[in-house]
């Protein structure tokens, strides 16, 4: 079909929807081999990023260890593989507001350790990533 429609040109619009056997094989779905790996069709893949996060092979021996020092050197130096560091996804579909996000972080961070002296930020992944020692809330009457 391909060589058919196409044959050694760029396929146009027209073209694209005219070849419906190619479409047809793009959904459906064969089994895989991916690096001596057999992955049956039908078998969903996941990728845990927080045991990647977590993981003492990629972070080291103290990484239970609230430590922001470990990125002194960015994510290259923290990490064995700073690839296997996601928080923001990767590749096409990588967070649109990962800047935004961290600017907004930043300020609110900001905020609360200038006002908040007391508080000691140390994030612990329990059932979803919580303040170690608690938020200290200040109510003022309005
Ligand atoms: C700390 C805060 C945030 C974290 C940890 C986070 C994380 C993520 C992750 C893991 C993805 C999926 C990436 C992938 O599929 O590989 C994503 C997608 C996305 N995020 Fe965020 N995000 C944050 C904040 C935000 C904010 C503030 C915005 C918008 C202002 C935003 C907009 C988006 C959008 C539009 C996508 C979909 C991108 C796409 O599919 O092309 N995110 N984010």
């Amino acid at each position: 079909e391909v060589l058919d429609v196409c044959s050694n040109n760029l396929p146009d619009a027209e073209m694209l929807r005219s070849m419906k056997t190619l479409n047809m094989v793009i959904q459906e779905a064969p089994d895989l081999n991916v690096k001596g790996i057999q992955v049956p069709k039908g078998i969903n893949i996941h990728v845990p990023i927080p045991v990647l996060h977590q993981h003492p092979d990629l972070w080291g021996a103290d990484v239970h260890r609230f430590n922001p020092e470990r990125f002194t050197q960015g994510t290259t130096g923290a990490c064995k593989f700073p690839q296997a560091y996601m928080p923001f996804g990767v590749g096409t579909r990588i967070c649109a507001g990962q800047h935004f996000a961290m600017a907004e972080l930043k300020v609110i961070l900001s905020l609360v350790l200038s006002r908040s002296p007391a508080y000691r930020h140390s994030p612990v992944f329990r059932l979803v990533i919580e303040p170690e020692h608690g938020v200290y809330l200040h109510f003022r009457r309005v």
